[in-house]
């Protein structure tokens, strides 16, 4: 993906200027691009009890997810100058969630990547050593890009004879005739179908229970479509919309 350099250090700025800093007067913009082609600003924002200020980057990573999620590819940080500023320890811990380690940070002397900003960083991977699983529903950076597309379906299964839950994640969404299919990402199994339903709902608005008869229920995002009438008894209208 090209980045334009010029263009997201200009939103920054123009984001710096909205910053809201009565204590240190300092200033600070960030912009950042999307992989999907987005934008995404922040500023800085202080508070009385000092300690509790939000950096430009939070304003980043919060514009990010509320505007409809995705992966961070490049960042510009601004001082009041309008000059590159790099990011503080703490927004680099939060940017790599969010960027992971070829996420590209503006510095004076050229990009910089977040591996470099941020070596040998604590992440999710560090949990799921321990845990076993993910802790929470990420999508793989490799399927970044189908984010809000395809179909999960959520179904039960056996493991040793236990009743699980289960999902995966479909390509096609139900309206595309002739367009790709195929399974993009297998879900691990839960003992409880509303995790599975959350484990979709990371991944896309159209989530879809297949019960242990084959029955169809919508556990998606807004109304049921045509095909799907029935909603998922374990989930209340609207509680998809998250
Ligand atoms: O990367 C940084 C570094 C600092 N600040 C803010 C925090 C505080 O409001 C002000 C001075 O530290 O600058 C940011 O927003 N981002």
């Amino acid at each position: 993906m090209d980045i334009d350099w010029e263009r997201l250090r200009a939103a920054a700025t123009e984001a710096m200027r909205h910053a809201y800093v009565p204590y240190s007067r300092f200033p600070v913009g960030a912009a950042a691009l999307v992989d999907d082609g987005r934008v995404v600003v922040g500023c800085n924002v202080e508070n009385a009890a000092y300690g509790v200020v939000l950096c430009a980057e939070c304003g980043v990573v919060s514009a990010l997810h509320s505007s409809g999620g995705g992966r961070l590819v490049a960042l510009s940080c601004v001082d009041a100058t309008g000059e590159p500023l790099m990011p503080c320890g703490r927004c680099r811990q939060i940017l790599w969630e969010h960027g992971g380690p070829e996420c590209l940070i503006e510095a004076k002397g050229g990009p910089l990547r977040m591996a470099e900003l941020l070596p040998h960083a604590f992440d999710v991977a560090d949990l799921e050593a321990v845990v076993g699983e993910v802790p929470v529903p990420v999508v793989p950076e490799r399927l970044a890009a189908w984010r809000g597309r395809g179909t999960v379906f959520v179904h039960p299964d056996l493991n040793a004879g236990q009743q699980v839950w289960t999902a995966y994640w479909e390509r096609s969404a139900g309206d595309d005739v002739g367009a790709e299919t195929g399974v993009l990402e297998e879900g691990p199994t839960w003992d409880d179908p509303a995790a599975a339903i959350t484990w979709g709902h990371a991944r896309t608005p159209r989530v879809v229970v297949v019960d242990a008869t084959g029955t169809m229920y919508w556990a998606g995002e807004g109304e049921p479509p045509t095909e799907i009438p029935a909603r998922w008894p374990g989930q209340q209208a609207g509680e998809g919309e998250r």
